[in-house]
């Protein structure tokens, strides 16, 4: 099914980081008055210099730790099926086939195989894997395994995709094709994502928002929208408007870098 998304300022808000701050053990500022808002649909990537904050920010989001202070507050209010999350490594489990690691989120639940054999099997649909669903992780090549690790987190249709860093460790060429499939897979559902990255190229390519971060303490410091159209396919990659948004993006980068103490 292809969704029809409304333009970037017109979407219904989803979730919001207000004045977050996050110090860790030793007086670590990771964050400092972090704002972020994020709507329904939106594509947002995070990009920033190395230790700016970014993981720190999807891991306060997904609620595995809390903020020291500040607030985040989904619409509607948060519940255990609103969050997919995809890691840089795949993180899947070595002993089980396919089909077993995507049912894993319904599995910790208490929800048998059968009753969402057909999310399962759709979502491995999704990312083009409906033929391996009896293999096991070791018969996969690393792209294969991320897809996998994708479909484990869309399976349950969950309000937000959080993806840090998912496509860093793959070689340059299945980077491009899983950027591809991303978007196709995003037009056919309608998620919103937040995606982590060092890469301004896969930031353009793929956002229709990137949050620009600085470090010391981790703060935004400035937001590119990529005002491209989706779909977004190789032809886009090679313009001179993927070019020119580049460009604005690295621009953006280097004064965060620079703002760094
Ligand atoms: N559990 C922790 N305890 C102490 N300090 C931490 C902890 N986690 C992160 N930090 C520190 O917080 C800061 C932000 O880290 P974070 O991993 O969020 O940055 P990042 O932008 O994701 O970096 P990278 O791009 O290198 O992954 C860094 O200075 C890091 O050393």
């Amino acid at each position: 099914m292809n969704q029809t998304r409304p333009p970037i300022d017109q979407r219904a808000p989803l979730l919001r980081m207000s004045h977050v701050e996050k110090t860790f053990r030793g007086n670590v500022v990771a964050l400092r008055d972090m704002n972020l808002a994020v709507n329904q649909g939106d594509f947002v990537s995070l990009l920033g210099p190395s230790g700016c904050g970014k993981s720190t920010a999807l891991r306060l989001i997904s609620g595995l730790m809390s903020p020291t202070s500040g607030r985040i507050e989904w619409t509607g209010g948060q519940s255990k099926d609103d969050l997919g999350v995809v890691f840089q490594e795949p993180t899947l489990m070595p002993w089980a086939r396919v089909v077993d690691n995507v049912w894993l989120p319904f599995r910790l639940r208490g929800v048998p195989y059968t009753d969402v054999k057909d999310d399962v099997l759709e979502a491995l649909r999704l990312v083009g894997l409906e033929k391996f669903q009896r293999a096991f992780p070791r018969e996969l090549s690393g792209g294969m395994k991320m897809r996998v690790s994708i479909a484990r987190a869309l399976v349950t249709k969950p309000r937000l995709i959080l993806m840090d860093e998912p496509f860093a460790a793959l070689d340059e060429i299945t980077r491009h094709k899983l950027n591809n499939d991303l978007l196709a897979l995003r037009e056919q559902i309608g998620c919103t994502i937040i995606f982590v990255t060092h890469s301004v190229f896969e930031s353009v390519f793929l956002s229709d928002r990137i949050v620009v971060m600085a470090a010391r303490p981790g703060r935004v410091i400035r937001e590119v929208q990529v005002t491209a159209p989706y779909p977004r396919d190789e032809e886009f990659r090679t313009s001179a408007d993927y070019a020119a948004h580049c460009r604005e993006a690295s621009e953006a980068l280097h004064d965060a870098m620079g703002e760094a103490a």
